[in-house]
């Protein structure tokens, strides 16, 4: 659905809009230069629409006639105007509409990448208002959703805990303060007791006209706090801007987690995450550390280059991640890996192990120059219970080694430990 649906009919303008939303944002753009040509647009029932830019003035439709002609169609307008006094600003808002750009300067037309950009965004993202009061509930609640955002309400902190639980996907709350039972401060200090800011946003709002709550809200983990009354543009820009600080920090914390060649867990977030998860299944003997080696990887290098040897890394990645779903994977560094394998007997992780490398043997990388390249891999697999998943390691690395020094391409194990 990233279609846009452009009626203005100045060329300059328009041309100026499809070339800056193609490049910046690589959306469709469909254009109209009259509102009768657009009416011929969307009568087109199986074209769906992200949102219109809708010029003010048009040839046949003078006075604002196409917002609410394009409204009719379902299709979030944003106005674009050559100037807007404070009543036609409060008509248009009044109309339903998303927002409104005023076509004066380059900064326009970078405010409208960056809105559509949030509009495409939000139809993904789920949002939590929390107030006691019907009115002002509704109200938030029609703003958030006229900018494609998914809405929950809940008339109290109770609702809002009981709601959350049930919908994991809500990534941002808005919480009035003025609450029987649980004031939205309390409803605060208990979700930062299960979410961290950068898990779930709160945004305290309040019509009280006390200098000190914003910090309080601040203080106690909330993201943002907003003032009542409002400007919608506000609220729009605080929600998005929160969001777009979630989002980055979860980028950052993605990268300093991933390998960037095999996007696999690094070494560091194995020891970190892994090690709280080997800790906490440890005396259920139901897990088994494999470090895995791939044989003669050097050949590799040396025979096709490093780049064939990057992909040749990426493709037993791949089939790693095909193998073992529902287990910790990482690369430990150059052609060594590791799995964590949960929820499985100590047989049943070599079996896996030993299905793994057969399967490696038919599957190889096929490269349009080198054709069919096949590698075999070493495996150490540790079943015994450790104090730590350094220990584990270390044991599983001592089982790689005479894997290595048995002639490769083979598991060993504990040997109590064999299947069947
Ligand atoms: N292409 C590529 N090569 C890497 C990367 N990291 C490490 N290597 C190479 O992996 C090779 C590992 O070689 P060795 O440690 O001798 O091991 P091997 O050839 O696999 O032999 P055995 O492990 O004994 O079977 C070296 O040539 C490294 O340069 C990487 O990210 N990309």
């Amino acid at each position: 659905m990233n279609r846009i649906l452009l009626i203005e009919d100045s060329p300059t303008v328009r041309r100026l809009l499809i070339s800056t939303l193609q490049r910046e944002l690589d959306f469709t753009v469909d254009a109209a230069a009259t509102l009768d040509e657009a009416m011929r647009v969307l009568s087109h029932p199986s074209v769906h629409y992200l949102a219109a830019l809708v010029d003010l003035t048009l040839p046949d439709a003078m006075h604002g006639e196409a917002v609410p002609a394009v409204m009719a169609h379902d299709v979030p307008v944003i106005v674009l105007t050559a100037s807007v006094s404070e009543t036609k600003r409060e008509q248009l808002i009044a109309q339903g509409v998303v927002d409104y750009i005023i076509k004066d300067s380059k900064g326009s037309l970078q405010y409208a990448v960056a809105l559509l950009k949030q509009l495409y965004r939000h139809r993904s993202t789920s949002l939590l208002v929390v107030d006691d009061s019907v009115t002002s509930r509704n109200q938030t609640s029609a703003l958030l959703q006229r900018w494609q955002f998914s809405v929950y309400e809940a008339t109290d902190g109770y609702q809002a805990i009981h709601i959350l639980a049930k919908h994991p996907d809500i990534r941002l709350v808005l919480t009035d303060f003025h609450m029987p039972g649980m004031t939205g401060l309390d409803l605060l200090k208990q979700l930062r007791e299960r979410f961290d800011r950068q898990s779930l946003a709160v945004i305290g709002i309040s019509a009280q006209n006390n200098r000190t709550l914003p910090a309080l809200f601040i203080k106690h983990g909330a993201n943002d706090f907003l003032h009542k009354p409002f400007a919608p543009e506000e609220l729009l820009w605080r929600v998005s801007l929160t969001l777009e600080h979630l989002e980055l920090f979860q980028e950052i914390r993605e990268l300093a987690h991933r390998d960037p060649l095999t996007r696999l867990y690094n070494r560091r977030f194995l020891f970190e995450q892994g090690n709280r998860q080997y800790l906490a299944n440890r005396l259920q003997r139901q897990h088994a550390v494999m470090v895995l080696d791939i044989d003669h990887f050097k050949r590799i290098n040396d025979t096709w280059g490093h780049q064939i040897g990057d992909q040749m890394l990426c493709h037993f990645a791949a089939l790693l991640r095909l193998a073992f779903p529902d287990d910790l994977i990482a690369r430990l560094g150059g052609e060594e890996f590791c799995v964590l394998l949960w929820h499985c007997s100590p047989a049943q992780a070599i079996a896996k192990a030993q299905q793994f490398l057969a399967q490696l043997k038919t599957k190889p990388l096929t490269h349009s120059v080198a054709g069919d390249l096949f590698i075999t891999t070493s495996a150490g697999v540790e079943t015994m219970l450790h104090n730590s998943l350094d220990e584990a390691l270390q044991a599983a690395d001592r089982l790689l080694y005479q894997a290595k020094a048995d002639g490769r391409d083979c598991v060993r194990y504990t040997q109590d430990m064999a299947p069947g």
